[in-house]
C-alpha cells in the first residue's frame, strides 16, 4: 500500500540518502579490494615467485600439457617478460630484446647479474711499474688484491680497499689505470706491436689507447681520435699520467677519418653504443634506452666500421678490432655482417680471448657468416665481466666489395 502520510516524502528522502551512502561504501570497498589486488600483484616477493613458477612451467611445459595445463608458451613468456621488467626495472622492450638473445632462464641470470656491480680492476701500467710492485703498494694502503685472471698479465682485482684507489700516489704517478676486465679485451684482440702505426678511432678518455701504448712499449705511432672535443682533456691527462710518449690526440668525426689519414697497421673501433652490457655502471640505461636507440646507433656503428677498415693498410693485411659494451645483436653481429658484405675483410680468431662465448650465427630470422663464431661475447652472469662484444677482422684488399653471396 502506498504511503501517503505527510511524512512520506521525508522518509523517502532519508531512504534514498541511506541507499546512496551504502552504495558509496560498497564502491569504496570494491576500489580498495582492486587496489589491494594490484598492489599484491606488484609486490616484489609475489613477482619473484611468479617468475620462478613461470620458469618451472616452461621447463616442464610438455609434461604439464600432458597433465592438462592449457597455458601457451607465448602467454607464459608474456607474463614472465612483464614481471622481469617490473622486478629489475628494465623497460619492457629491453626485456623483450634480451629474450631474443637468451633463453628465459639465462635471461633472468643475465638481468640479475646486470644490476650488480662488477669487480674493480687495476690494469698495471708496465711502462712505469711491474704488477708485483703495484700489488705491494695497494696492499700497503690496505687493499686486498688478487691477479685478475689467467688471460691477463697486467690485471689486478681489488676486492677491498680502505682508500679511494683512483687517487693514491701510485695512481697519480701512472702506475695503474682503473679499467674493467672486459674493457681490456679489445686491446688484447688488437695485439698492437712495438713500432707499428695504430689508430684508435673513438678513443676518449684513452683507457684502451694507453693500453695499446703499453703493449707497443712506447715505440711506434698511436693516433687517439674522438669526435667530442670536451672529452679530449681526459684523454690527454690519462695518456700523460701513464707516460705515453707516442700518441697524438686528434678530434675528427671517425666516419670521415680515411680522408684525413690512412695506412694504419691496426685500427681499434671501440664504438659508441647503447651500453646495454654495463647497466650496473649506469643504472639510468635500463629505464631509458629504447629499441629505437639501438637501431639509430647501429647505423652510426656501421659507418664507423667501414671507416675503420678504410683507414687500414690493405697491402699489409691490416687488422681491425670492433668492440662495444652492448649485448644487442643489432649493434654487434649485424654490424660486422654489414662490413663483411661491403668490404674485403674476414673475421679471424682472437686467440687471447678463447675463454669467452662465440658470436651468434643466427638470432631470430637473422643469419650470420659461419666465421662469426670467431667473435667473442662477454657477459656479467657467465664471466663476472661487463657485457661486451669483440670481433677481430683482417683486411684482405681494397674497399667497396660488392658481394653477391656469403663465402
Ligand atoms: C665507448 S666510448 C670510447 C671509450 C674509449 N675507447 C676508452 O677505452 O677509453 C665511445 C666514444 O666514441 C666517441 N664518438 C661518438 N661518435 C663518434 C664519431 N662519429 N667519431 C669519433 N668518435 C665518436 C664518443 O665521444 C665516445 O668517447
Amino acid at each position: 500500500m502506498a504511503d501517503d502520510s505527510p511524512e512520506a516524502p521525508a522518509r523517502a528522502l532519508e531512504r534514498a540518502g541511506k541507499l546512496k551512502k551504502q552504495q558509496q561504501q560498497e564502491d569504496v570497498a570494491v576500489d580498495v579490494a582492486a587496489l589491494e589486488e594490484e598492489d599484491d600483484r606488484d609486490d616484489p616477493q609475489r613477482v619473484w615467485a611468479r617468475v620462478q613458477s613461470n620458469l618451472e612451467e616452461l621447463t616442464h611445459l610438455a609434461q604439464k600439457r600432458r597433465e592438462g595445463a592449457t597455458r601457451s608458451r607465448a602467454s607464459i613468456i608474456e607474463e614472465l617478460a612483464a614481471d622481469l621488467s617490473s622486478y629489475y626495472e628494465f623497460l619492457r622492450e629491453l626485456v623483450d630484446l634480451f629474450l631474443t638473445i637468451f633463453s628465459p632462464h639465462e635471461c633472468v641470470e643475465f638481468l640479475d647479474a646486470s644490476v650488480k656491480p662488477r669487480p674493480v680492476v687495476a690494469r698495471c701500467n708496465t711502462l712505469k711499474a711491474r704488477r708485483k710492485d703495484v700489488a705491494a703498494a695497494l696492499v700497503k694502503r690496505g687493499c686486498t688484491v688478487e691477479p685478475l685472471a689467467a688471460w691477463s698479465k697486467v690485471g689486478l682485482k681489488i676486492n677491498r680497499s680502505d682508500v679511494p684507489v683512483g687517487a693514491t700516489p701510485e695512481y697519480l704517478a701512472g702506475w695503474y689505470m682503473l679499467q674493467s676486465a672486459a674493457s681490456q679485451c679489445p686491446v688484447l684482440a688488437l695485439d698492437p706491436k712495438p713500432g707499428e702505426r695504430i689508430l684508435e678511432l673513438c678513443a676518449a678518455p684513452g683507457g684502451k689507447s694507453s693500453y695499446c701504448a703499453q703493449l707497443m712499449k712506447n715505440q711506434g705511432v698511436l693516433i687517439a681520435n674522438d669526435l667530442k672535443r670536451d672529452r679530449h682533456k681526459a684523454t690527454t691527462a690519462n695518456l700523460h699520467r701513464l707516460g705515453v710518449k707516442i700518441a697524438a690526440v686528434v678530434c675528427q668525426d671517425g666516419r670521415a677519418f680515411p680522408g684525413v689519414m690512412g695506412g694504419f697497421d691496426r685500427v681499434l673501433l671501440d664504438a659508441p653504443c647503447t651500453g646495454l652490457g654495463v647497466c650496473a655502471r649506469d643504472p639510468s640505461i635500463q629505464g631509458s634506452r629504447t629499441v629505437e636507440d639501438v637501431k639509430k646507433i647501429a647505423h652510426l656503428q656501421k659507418e664507423l666500421l667501414l671507416a675503420a677498415i678504410d683507414s687500414c693498410d690493405a697491402k699489409k693485411a691490416g687488422v681491425v678490432v670492433y668492440s662495444t659494451c652492448s649485448v644487442s645483436v643489432e649493434e654487434n653481429e649485424a654490424v660486422v655482417q654489414y662490413a663483411l658484405d661491403k668490404r674485403s675483410v674476414k673475421i679471424v680468431p682472437s686467440e687471447a680471448l678463447d675463454f669467452a662465448r662465440p658470436g651468434f650465427l643466427r638470432c631470430g630470422s637473422r643469419r650470420f657468416h659461419p666465421s662469426m663464431a670467431n667473435a667473442r661475447r662477454f657477459y656479467p652472469h657467465t664471466h663476472n665481466m661487463d657485457g661486451f662484444f669483440v670481433c677481430k677482422l683482417r683486411v684482405l684488399g681494397k674497399k667497396d666489395k660488392k658481394r653477391k653471396s656469403r663465402d
